[in-house]
Protein backbone atom coordinates (compact mmCIF):
# COMPACT_ATOMS: atom_id res chain seq x y z
CA UNK A 1 0.00 0.00 0.00
CA UNK A 2 1.20 3.77 -1.00
CA UNK A 3 0.03 6.78 1.04
CA UNK A 4 0.41 9.48 0.00
CA UNK A 5 -0.36 12.78 2.87
CA UNK A 6 -0.40 16.50 1.78
CA UNK A 7 2.60 15.98 -1.01
CA UNK A 8 3.52 18.99 -2.17
CA UNK A 9 6.20 19.97 -4.59
CA UNK A 10 6.79 23.72 -5.83
CA UNK A 11 9.60 24.15 -8.27
CA UNK A 12 10.35 27.85 -8.04
CA UNK A 13 7.03 29.53 -8.41
CA UNK A 14 5.82 26.59 -10.42
CA UNK A 15 3.02 24.77 -7.70
CA UNK A 16 3.61 20.97 -9.60
CA UNK A 17 2.11 19.15 -6.76
CA UNK A 18 -0.70 20.81 -4.19
CA UNK A 19 -0.97 19.05 -1.30
CA UNK A 20 -2.43 15.70 -2.46
CA UNK A 21 -3.55 12.93 0.00
CA UNK A 22 -4.38 9.45 -1.36
CA UNK A 23 -3.72 5.94 -0.80
CA UNK A 24 -3.10 3.44 -3.26
CA UNK A 25 -4.19 -0.16 -1.78
CA UNK A 26 -3.51 -3.43 -2.66
CA UNK A 27 -5.37 -6.05 -5.10
CA UNK A 28 -6.76 -3.57 -7.82
CA UNK A 29 -5.43 -1.79 -10.56
CA UNK A 30 -5.20 2.13 -9.65
CA UNK A 31 -5.08 3.99 -12.65
CA UNK A 32 -3.55 7.50 -13.01
CA UNK A 33 -5.04 10.39 -14.66
CA UNK A 34 -4.56 13.84 -15.24
CA UNK A 35 -4.06 16.63 -18.19
CA UNK A 36 -0.60 16.91 -19.76
CA UNK A 37 1.19 18.74 -16.63
CA UNK A 38 -1.29 17.72 -13.98
CA UNK A 39 1.87 16.35 -11.71
CA UNK A 40 1.77 12.43 -12.58
CA UNK A 41 5.50 11.94 -12.90
CA UNK A 42 6.64 14.21 -10.03
CA UNK A 43 4.07 12.49 -8.03
CA UNK A 44 5.60 9.26 -9.04
CA UNK A 45 9.23 10.42 -8.41
CA UNK A 46 8.27 11.44 -4.93
CA UNK A 47 6.93 8.01 -4.43
CA UNK A 48 10.14 6.67 -5.67
CA UNK A 49 12.16 9.10 -3.36
CA UNK A 50 13.71 10.58 -6.72
CA UNK A 51 12.24 13.86 -6.28
CA UNK A 52 12.02 15.68 -2.66
CA UNK A 53 8.67 17.00 -1.71
CA UNK A 54 8.84 20.50 -0.70
CA UNK A 55 6.46 19.30 1.74
CA UNK A 56 4.18 16.15 2.96
CA UNK A 57 5.31 12.73 2.94
CA UNK A 58 4.85 9.18 1.19
CA UNK A 59 4.94 5.90 2.90
CA UNK A 60 5.68 2.41 1.77
CA UNK A 61 3.53 -0.01 3.97
CA UNK A 62 3.93 2.34 6.81
CA UNK A 63 7.50 3.07 6.04
CA UNK A 64 9.06 5.73 3.91
CA UNK A 65 10.88 5.03 0.72
CA UNK A 66 14.36 5.41 2.66
CA UNK A 67 13.94 3.19 5.31
CA UNK A 68 12.71 0.63 2.77
CA UNK A 69 16.16 -2.22 2.52
CA UNK A 70 16.45 -3.33 -0.46
CA UNK A 71 13.74 -1.23 -1.73
CA UNK A 72 13.46 -2.99 -5.36
CA UNK A 73 12.23 -5.88 -3.69
CA UNK A 74 9.65 -3.81 -2.08
CA UNK A 75 8.45 -1.43 -5.03
CA UNK A 76 9.54 -1.56 -8.82
CA UNK A 77 8.86 0.63 -11.24
CA UNK A 78 9.03 2.07 -14.72
CA UNK A 79 9.17 5.24 -15.08
CA UNK A 80 8.77 7.52 -18.62
CA UNK A 81 12.52 8.24 -19.10
CA UNK A 82 14.64 5.57 -20.62
CA UNK A 83 17.48 4.53 -17.74
CA UNK A 84 19.11 1.86 -20.00
CA UNK A 85 22.84 2.19 -21.55
CA UNK A 86 22.79 1.73 -24.81
CA UNK A 87 25.27 -0.03 -25.18
CA UNK A 88 24.27 -2.86 -22.73
CA UNK A 89 22.18 -5.80 -23.68
CA UNK A 90 18.81 -6.68 -22.30
CA UNK A 91 20.69 -9.23 -19.87
CA UNK A 92 23.21 -7.78 -19.08
CA UNK A 93 21.52 -4.42 -17.71
CA UNK A 94 19.29 -6.77 -15.70
CA UNK A 95 21.87 -8.93 -13.97
CA UNK A 96 23.51 -5.45 -13.30
CA UNK A 97 20.31 -4.81 -11.61
CA UNK A 98 20.31 -8.13 -10.06
CA UNK A 99 23.81 -7.82 -8.92
CA UNK A 100 23.47 -4.88 -7.14
CA UNK A 101 20.05 -5.84 -5.33
CA UNK A 102 21.11 -9.36 -4.37
CA UNK A 103 19.06 -10.60 -6.74
CA UNK A 104 19.54 -13.94 -7.91
CA UNK A 105 20.61 -14.53 -11.95
CA UNK A 106 18.09 -16.70 -12.64
CA UNK A 107 15.33 -14.33 -12.38
CA UNK A 108 16.84 -12.64 -14.89
CA UNK A 109 15.92 -15.03 -17.50
CA UNK A 110 12.77 -15.41 -15.55
CA UNK A 111 11.52 -11.88 -16.23
CA UNK A 112 12.98 -11.76 -19.70
CA UNK A 113 10.68 -14.24 -20.66
CA UNK A 114 7.86 -13.15 -18.48
CA UNK A 115 8.92 -10.02 -20.88
CA UNK A 116 9.29 -12.20 -23.87
CA UNK A 117 12.67 -10.72 -24.89
CA UNK A 118 14.28 -14.01 -24.84
CA UNK A 119 15.14 -13.89 -27.74
CA UNK A 120 16.98 -10.46 -28.09
CA UNK A 121 18.21 -10.82 -24.35
CA UNK A 122 21.87 -10.41 -25.90
CA UNK A 123 21.48 -7.34 -28.33
CA UNK A 124 22.44 -3.85 -27.55
CA UNK A 125 19.17 -2.30 -25.81
CA UNK A 126 20.40 1.03 -27.44
CA UNK A 127 18.94 -0.62 -31.03
CA UNK A 128 15.23 -1.73 -29.21
CA UNK A 129 12.34 -0.40 -30.41
CA UNK A 130 10.33 1.85 -28.23
CA UNK A 131 8.44 -0.96 -27.27
CA UNK A 132 11.05 -3.40 -26.50
CA UNK A 133 12.16 -0.45 -24.03
CA UNK A 134 9.22 -0.27 -22.51
CA UNK A 135 9.16 -4.34 -22.14
CA UNK A 136 13.06 -4.05 -21.15
CA UNK A 137 11.73 -0.76 -18.43
CA UNK A 138 8.71 -3.56 -16.95
CA UNK A 139 11.25 -6.61 -16.68
CA UNK A 140 13.22 -4.19 -14.57
CA UNK A 141 9.96 -3.49 -12.30
CA UNK A 142 9.50 -6.95 -11.96
CA UNK A 143 13.22 -8.26 -11.29
CA UNK A 144 12.49 -8.02 -7.32
CA UNK A 145 9.68 -9.55 -7.30
CA UNK A 146 7.90 -6.86 -5.59
CA UNK A 147 4.36 -6.36 -4.03
CA UNK A 148 4.01 -2.80 -5.18
CA UNK A 149 4.90 -2.02 -9.08
CA UNK A 150 4.22 1.65 -10.46
CA UNK A 151 3.71 1.94 -14.17
CA UNK A 152 4.28 5.62 -16.16
CA UNK A 153 2.72 5.41 -19.27
CA UNK A 154 3.76 1.34 -19.61
CA UNK A 155 1.78 0.89 -23.52
CA UNK A 156 3.70 3.81 -25.18
CA UNK A 157 4.85 2.63 -28.26
CA UNK A 158 3.44 -0.87 -27.89
CA UNK A 159 1.62 -2.80 -30.48
CA UNK A 160 -1.78 -3.65 -29.91
CA UNK A 161 -0.59 -7.11 -28.94
CA UNK A 162 1.75 -5.45 -26.60
CA UNK A 163 -0.82 -3.38 -24.97
CA UNK A 164 -2.97 -6.76 -24.31
CA UNK A 165 -0.29 -8.69 -22.93
CA UNK A 166 0.48 -5.08 -20.92
CA UNK A 167 -3.26 -4.98 -19.76
CA UNK A 168 -3.07 -8.95 -18.85
CA UNK A 169 -0.07 -8.29 -17.05
CA UNK A 170 -1.59 -5.56 -15.03
CA UNK A 171 -4.79 -7.34 -13.78
CA UNK A 172 -3.11 -10.50 -13.13
CA UNK A 173 -0.17 -8.36 -10.84
CA UNK A 174 -3.53 -7.58 -9.27
CA UNK A 175 -5.41 -10.34 -8.35
CA UNK A 176 -2.43 -11.95 -7.04
CA UNK A 177 -2.59 -8.90 -4.22
CA UNK A 178 -0.45 -6.66 -5.61
CA UNK A 179 -0.35 -3.11 -5.59
CA UNK A 180 -0.92 -1.47 -9.06
CA UNK A 181 -0.36 2.12 -10.12
CA UNK A 182 -0.67 2.78 -13.44
CA UNK A 183 -0.73 6.41 -15.48
CA UNK A 184 -1.63 6.04 -18.88
CA UNK A 185 -2.71 8.39 -21.60
CA UNK A 186 -4.75 6.12 -23.43
CA UNK A 187 -7.99 6.88 -21.94
CA UNK A 188 -10.18 3.40 -23.48
CA UNK A 189 -7.47 1.00 -22.21
CA UNK A 190 -7.60 2.69 -18.84
CA UNK A 191 -10.82 1.91 -18.96
CA UNK A 192 -10.84 -1.80 -19.26
CA UNK A 193 -7.66 -1.98 -17.33
CA UNK A 194 -7.97 -0.23 -14.45
CA UNK A 195 -10.43 -0.69 -11.13
CA UNK A 196 -9.82 2.60 -9.40
CA UNK A 197 -9.26 5.64 -10.53
CA UNK A 198 -7.17 9.03 -9.05
CA UNK A 199 -7.40 11.98 -11.20
CA UNK A 200 -5.47 15.12 -10.73
CA UNK A 201 -5.31 18.23 -12.13
CA UNK A 202 -2.95 21.32 -11.59
CA UNK A 203 -1.15 19.11 -8.95
CA UNK A 204 -4.25 18.87 -6.82
CA UNK A 205 -6.66 15.78 -6.31
CA UNK A 206 -10.34 15.63 -8.78
CA UNK A 207 -11.23 12.33 -7.99
CA UNK A 208 -10.57 9.03 -5.91
CA UNK A 209 -13.31 6.58 -6.85
CA UNK A 210 -13.92 3.46 -8.47
CA UNK A 211 -14.03 3.31 -12.52
CA UNK A 212 -17.66 3.02 -12.81
CA UNK A 213 -18.40 5.49 -10.28
CA UNK A 214 -16.33 7.60 -12.20
CA UNK A 215 -17.98 7.05 -15.33
CA UNK A 216 -21.52 7.57 -13.93
CA UNK A 217 -21.14 10.32 -11.67
CA UNK A 218 -19.80 12.34 -14.33
CA UNK A 219 -21.49 11.59 -17.44
CA UNK A 220 -24.71 12.18 -18.53
CA UNK A 221 -26.58 9.06 -19.08
CA UNK A 222 -28.85 8.97 -22.20
CA UNK A 223 -31.69 6.69 -24.37
CA UNK A 224 -31.43 6.33 -27.78
CA UNK A 225 -34.89 5.73 -29.32
CA UNK A 226 -35.71 5.52 -32.93
CA UNK A 227 -38.94 4.65 -34.81
CA UNK A 228 -40.81 4.87 -37.73
CA UNK A 229 -43.55 6.50 -36.03
CA UNK A 230 -42.04 9.69 -34.20
CA UNK A 231 -45.25 11.46 -33.55
CA UNK A 232 -47.15 8.59 -31.81
CA UNK A 233 -43.75 7.91 -29.83
CA UNK A 234 -43.80 11.55 -28.55
CA UNK A 235 -47.25 11.40 -27.78
CA UNK A 236 -46.47 8.24 -26.14
CA UNK A 237 -44.27 9.38 -23.88
CA UNK A 238 -45.19 13.05 -23.32
CA UNK A 239 -47.93 11.33 -21.14
CA UNK A 240 -45.72 11.02 -18.78
CA UNK A 241 -43.68 14.37 -19.34
CA UNK A 242 -40.74 12.76 -21.19
CA UNK A 243 -39.66 14.80 -23.96
CA UNK A 244 -36.87 13.28 -26.30
CA UNK A 245 -34.22 15.53 -28.10
CA UNK A 246 -34.11 14.87 -31.95
CA UNK A 247 -30.40 13.61 -32.46
CA UNK A 248 -28.06 14.10 -35.72
CA UNK A 249 -28.83 10.88 -37.28
CA UNK A 250 -32.92 10.65 -36.78
CA UNK A 251 -33.20 9.03 -33.92
CA UNK A 252 -34.33 10.46 -30.36
CA UNK A 253 -32.08 10.92 -26.95
CA UNK A 254 -33.96 10.58 -23.60
CA UNK A 255 -31.53 12.38 -21.14
CA UNK A 256 -31.49 10.56 -17.86
CA UNK A 257 -34.27 8.61 -19.07
CA UNK A 258 -34.91 5.15 -18.04
CA UNK A 259 -35.06 2.27 -21.09
CA UNK A 260 -37.60 -0.14 -19.69
CA UNK A 261 -40.28 2.96 -19.04
CA UNK A 262 -39.75 4.45 -22.82
CA UNK A 263 -40.55 0.85 -24.03
CA UNK A 264 -43.14 0.15 -21.87
CA UNK A 265 -45.38 3.31 -22.83
CA UNK A 266 -44.31 2.71 -26.19
CA UNK A 267 -45.93 -0.66 -26.56
CA UNK A 268 -48.98 0.81 -24.71
CA UNK A 269 -49.07 3.56 -27.30
CA UNK A 270 -48.78 1.02 -29.92
CA UNK A 271 -45.22 2.38 -31.25
CA UNK A 272 -43.06 0.23 -33.44
CA UNK A 273 -39.47 0.80 -31.87
CA UNK A 274 -36.50 0.02 -34.04
CA UNK A 275 -34.04 0.93 -31.26
CA UNK A 276 -34.03 1.63 -27.45
CA UNK A 277 -30.47 1.45 -26.34
CA UNK A 278 -29.31 3.21 -22.96
CA UNK A 279 -26.37 4.86 -23.58
CA UNK A 280 -22.82 5.14 -21.27
CA UNK A 281 -20.32 7.84 -21.22
CA UNK A 282 -16.73 6.84 -22.46
CA UNK A 283 -14.20 6.85 -19.57
CA UNK A 284 -12.34 9.75 -22.66
CA UNK A 285 -16.05 11.90 -22.05
CA UNK A 286 -16.23 11.36 -18.31
CA UNK A 287 -12.58 12.42 -17.66
CA UNK A 288 -12.82 15.45 -20.40
CA UNK A 289 -15.64 16.94 -18.67
CA UNK A 290 -14.25 16.31 -14.98
CA UNK A 291 -10.71 18.09 -16.16
CA UNK A 292 -11.82 20.64 -18.62
CA UNK A 293 -11.10 23.65 -16.27
CA UNK A 294 -8.02 21.98 -15.20
CA UNK A 295 -6.09 21.67 -18.51
CA UNK A 296 -2.89 23.35 -18.54
CA UNK A 297 -2.72 23.85 -22.06
CA UNK A 298 -5.14 24.03 -25.08
CA UNK A 299 -4.93 24.48 -28.44
CA UNK A 300 -5.47 28.10 -29.74
CA UNK A 301 -9.37 28.22 -30.72
CA UNK A 302 -10.18 24.79 -28.74
CA UNK A 303 -13.63 25.51 -27.80
CA UNK A 304 -14.74 22.67 -26.01
CA UNK A 305 -12.55 20.19 -23.99
CA UNK A 306 -12.10 17.78 -26.36
CA UNK A 307 -14.53 15.73 -28.56
CA UNK A 308 -15.82 13.71 -26.30
CA UNK A 309 -16.83 16.91 -24.33
CA UNK A 310 -20.27 16.77 -23.67
CA UNK A 311 -21.74 20.80 -24.48
CA UNK A 312 -22.53 21.35 -21.06
CA UNK A 313 -19.02 19.76 -19.47
CA UNK A 314 -18.15 23.70 -18.79
CA UNK A 315 -18.08 26.29 -15.38
CA UNK A 316 -20.17 24.46 -13.00
CA UNK A 317 -20.78 21.36 -15.36
CA UNK A 318 -18.38 18.95 -13.99
CA UNK A 319 -18.17 20.75 -10.84
CA UNK A 320 -22.53 20.28 -10.45
CA UNK A 321 -21.97 16.55 -11.60
CA UNK A 322 -19.80 15.66 -8.12
CA UNK A 323 -20.76 15.14 -4.97
CA UNK A 324 -18.75 15.41 -1.69
CA UNK A 325 -16.25 12.56 -2.93
CA UNK A 326 -14.23 15.26 -4.95
CA UNK A 327 -12.37 18.63 -4.62
CA UNK A 328 -12.51 21.47 -7.44
CA UNK A 329 -9.40 22.70 -8.34
CA UNK A 330 -7.46 25.68 -8.04
CA UNK A 331 -7.39 28.41 -10.58
CA UNK A 332 -10.07 29.97 -12.59
CA UNK A 333 -10.45 29.95 -16.54
CA UNK A 334 -8.12 27.77 -18.84
CA UNK A 335 -4.75 28.73 -20.04
CA UNK A 336 -4.77 29.27 -23.48
CA UNK A 337 -1.57 27.86 -25.10
CA UNK A 338 0.75 30.82 -26.58
CA UNK A 339 1.76 30.50 -30.02
N1 LIG B 1 12.23 19.71 -12.94
C1 LIG B 1 11.25 20.59 -13.12
N2 LIG B 1 11.48 21.92 -13.04
C2 LIG B 1 10.49 22.82 -13.20
N3 LIG B 1 9.20 22.48 -13.47
C3 LIG B 1 8.91 21.18 -13.57
C4 LIG B 1 9.90 20.16 -13.40
N4 LIG B 1 9.29 18.95 -13.56
C5 LIG B 1 8.00 19.21 -13.80
N5 LIG B 1 7.77 20.54 -13.82
C6 LIG B 1 6.46 21.20 -14.03
O1 LIG B 1 5.56 20.66 -13.08
C7 LIG B 1 4.28 20.44 -13.67
C8 LIG B 1 3.91 18.98 -13.51
O2 LIG B 1 4.73 18.22 -14.41
P1 LIG B 1 4.63 16.62 -14.54
O3 LIG B 1 5.66 16.20 -15.54
O4 LIG B 1 4.67 16.00 -13.21
O5 LIG B 1 3.17 16.45 -15.14
P2 LIG B 1 2.50 15.17 -15.82
O6 LIG B 1 1.12 15.09 -15.26
O7 LIG B 1 3.37 13.98 -15.62
O8 LIG B 1 2.44 15.60 -17.32
P3 LIG B 1 2.49 14.71 -18.69
O9 LIG B 1 1.18 14.02 -18.73
O10 LIG B 1 2.62 15.76 -19.72
O11 LIG B 1 3.66 13.80 -18.57
C9 LIG B 1 4.39 20.91 -15.10
O12 LIG B 1 3.90 22.22 -15.18
C10 LIG B 1 5.86 20.86 -15.39
O13 LIG B 1 6.22 21.83 -16.35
Amino acid sequence: MIELHELTKRYGTKLAVDRLSFTIPPGVVTGFLGPNGAGKSTTMRMILDLDRPTSGRVTIDGRKYAQLREPVKYIGALLEAKAVHPGRSARSHLLWLAQSNSIPARRVDEVLALVGLQEVANRRSGGFSLGMGQRLGIAAALLGDPQILMFDEPVNGLDPEGILWVRNLMKRLASEGRTVFVSSHLMSEMAVTADHLVVIGRGRLLADLPMTEFIDRNSRSTVRVRTPQPEQLLDALSAEGIVPEPAADGAYEVVGGDAARIGELAAAGGVVLHELSPQRASLEEAFMRMTAESVEYHAAGDGAAGDGAAADGQADGPIAAWGAGWQQPSGGKRKKKES
